[in-house]
């Protein structure tokens, strides 16, 4: 039976007929605000150089990154967080939650066999190793086959996504801590209800749970050796002809004092 609240929920469909209203689930509203795919705009009629290839790389993720943005501000919770907290969760997790859609985007398209950076951007062997990260290139490639060992759902995957964005926070602790605390922990039973759905609420349901958490410790890790590439590159930008446009020139010159001085704080959800 219905309690109160729930009663005058209830929307009227004609005569007697009443239908109970329920809010849209956080899964459903995470499918929905999923950013589209955003075409790199590479110019296949000039060489693979370093230059070329990097300097898209950084136009792609500049494009991803405003949607990025627009994707976090209407993820259910974000907006309750002060805006200072917002800022710096989106400028400490932009290369994890870049390389994780990266992950999903090689797995979905391509079986994990290669980077599917954009439709019009896809490294196979040769320009992982004309990019100069081609372990970095590797590194990728093998999360993205860990989520095809997997079979690793949609829904896993988006709540999977949104823990990775509230998983590094500056160590003296945000202006909210209690608002983001809670945030995380929703997000880690919204992870759980998508595990379930996937193990059908098997007796695999924690094995799995297990398998997922470790797999977004092992991205931190990954992405820490991604971020001293792309500071390192950052730095060398001129003397490398490596363009970065004005979204990632603004994040990154933040990001470099903070976490080379330490401020920075990964939240692991394993014991090393
Ligand atoms: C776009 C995009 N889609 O996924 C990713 C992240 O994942 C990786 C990026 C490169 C190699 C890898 F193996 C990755 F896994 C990006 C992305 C592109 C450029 C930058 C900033 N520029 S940078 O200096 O870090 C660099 C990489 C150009 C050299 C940051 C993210």
């Amino acid at each position: 039976e219905l309690n109160a609240s729930a009663a005058n929920a209830l929307v009227p469909h004609g005569p007697g007929v009443v239908t109970p209203f329920l809010p849209p689930s956080i899964c459903s509203v995470l499918e929905l605000i999923e950013p589209e795919e955003v075409y790199s705009g590479y110019d296949n009629t000039q060489p693979d150089t370093t230059d070329h290839l990097l300097s898209s790389l950084n136009r792609l993720a500049g494009k991803q990154m405003v949607r990025m943005v627009k994707w976090a501000k209407v993820l259910p919770g974000f907006r309750g967080l002060p805006i200072e907290d917002q800022i710096t969760l989106i400028q400490y997790s932009w290369m994890c939650l870049s390389s994780f859609c990266l992950s999903w985007r090689s797995y979905k398209h391509t079986n994990g066999q290669m980077l599917y950076f954009a439709p019009d951007l896809v490294f196979n062997e040769d320009r992982m190793q004309q990019s100069a990260m081609y372990d970095l290139c590797l590194g990728m490639r093998q999360v993205s086959q860990e989520f095809l060992r997997l079979q690793l759902s949609y829904d896993e995957y988006l709540s999977m996504k949104v823990l990775l964005l509230l998983s590094t926070v500056p160590k003296e602790g945000l202006k909210n801590q209690a608002a983001f605390e809670e945030m995380r922990v929703n997000y880690i039973k919204e992870l759980r209800r998508s595990v379930g759905k996937a193990t059908n609420n098997s007796g695999q349901t924690w094995q799995r749970f297990f398998q997922l958490t470790k797999l977004l410790d092992a991205m931190h890790d990954l992405v820490a050796n991604l971020l001293d590439f792309c500071f390192y590159t950052f730095r060398e930008s001129q003397a490398l002809k490596v363009e970065f446009p004005e979204m990632l020139v603004e994040i990154i010159s933040d990001q470099i004092p903070k976490v080379e001085s330490g401020l920075t704080h990964t939240i692991y959800f394993h014991k090393k």
